[in-house]
């Protein structure tokens, strides 16, 4: 992704959500979409998945590349038949509202079969065949994310399991079509901690043995430390640094990434904020969207948002003053 700006119209004006954001995700690799609450996390995974509400959201500019695809070239016709389910699947934050509530869990799995089956693109195999094959895959694929009694599931209706089973069924659900990306929006926020913690070594395990690139999106930093290779943090709708996540932790170089991490609760420190307020998108700050709460701030912070600067290896940090310049 480069340079991608996203504005939304609202009742208090023209809101500019995404400011000109740059990402990159590999092959194989999580990585950790960090920030607060409003920040744009959502935005920009909707963005990828060419899911954002046409009626109220503007793409002003950028690029999302994707393999040989320019995914905002795409009409919709394409993203829907080529890449959104197959290439590039989408594990949502609340998994009930995800299932239609009057058919059971086979039943929904066998549609996304039918349309999003990898078999398809081979072609070789009879419907029947293939119905057959698909059958076997989707039972080990349930075994894989580890719920008991994969036949018996899928005999269920949504509501006769539970929260935490009906997260690992989407995790299989996206996997299914063996995507290259899997876009995870707050996968867990919804499960309580023990099951999330499961669910989160489930991901991993099955995105690592697979190669699948994932985007995982959290305001959860302690969540982001247990799954992600590296972290982007994002402050209102620019990213502001992106570090592999032993780095991320020892050396955060952008101030609002440091009392991020100096916010979090602790026996020394008790509970941090950081002081000021999120901005208003409709009228945001220019520069470093985070100069008003940034003691570092200079006449430039005001005026001009910092390049990308490398400050370690594969270490980048877009400000003017960083609190370490090791590069
Ligand atoms: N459909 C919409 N119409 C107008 N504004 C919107 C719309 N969707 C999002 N926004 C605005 O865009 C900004 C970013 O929202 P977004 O949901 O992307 O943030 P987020 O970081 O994912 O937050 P959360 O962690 O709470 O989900 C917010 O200020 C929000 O009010």
């Amino acid at each position: 992704m480069r340079g991608l700006k996203v504005s939304f119209a609202s009742d208090a004006g023209i809101a500019r959500v995404l400011d000109g954001v740059d990402l990159t995700i590999r092959r194989g690799e999580i990585m950790g979409l960090v920030g607060e609450s409003g920040c744009g996390k959502t935005t920009l995974a909707r963005a990828i998945l060419g899911i954002l509400p046409a009626n109220a959201a503007r793409i002003e500019a950028g690029q999302i590349r994707f393999e040989e695809h320019d995914i905002l070239d795409l009409d919709e016709a394409s993203l829907a038949t080529q890449l959104r389910g197959r290439q590039i699947a989408y594990i949502p934050q609340d998994p009930f509202t995800a299932f239609n509530p009057v058919f059971t869990i086979g039943t929904q799995i066998d549609d996304l079969m039918r349309f999003k089956s990898p078999l398809l693109r081979e072609g070789r195999l009879s419907a029947r065949e293939r119905r057959r094959a698909d059958r076997l895959r989707v039972l080990e694929m349930l075994r894989l994310v580890q719920l008991p009694d994969p036949e018996g599931v899928l005999r269920k209706y949504p509501h006769e399991v539970s929260g935490g089973q009906r997260q690992r069924l989407m995790i299989a659900m996206a996997l299914l079509p063996q995507p290259k990306l899997v876009i995870a929006d707050e996968p867990t926020t919804a499960l309580d901690v023990t099951v999330q913690a499961q669910i989160l070594t489930v991901l991993k395990r099955l995105a690592r043995d697979r190669g699948v690139a994932v985007l995982f999106t959290t305001h959860d930093l302690g969540t982001a430390y247990e799954i992600c290779d590296r972290i982007t943090v994002m402050y209102a709708g620019q990213e502001v640094e992106e570090a592999p996540v032993a780095d991320f932790f020892a050396r955060p170089s952008h101030p609002y990434t440091r009392k991020l991490l100096d916010s979090l609760p602790s026996s020394e420190n008790g509970i941090r904020g950081i002081t000021g307020e999120i901005p208003r998108l409709v009228d945001p700050p220019p520069g470093c969207r985070f100069h008003p709460r940034c003691e570092r701030a200079t006449e430039e912070c005001r005026t001009t948002r910092p390049p990308t600067h490398a400050v370690a290896v594969a270490h980048d940090v877009r400000c003017h003053h960083p609190l370490q310049d090791s590069a």
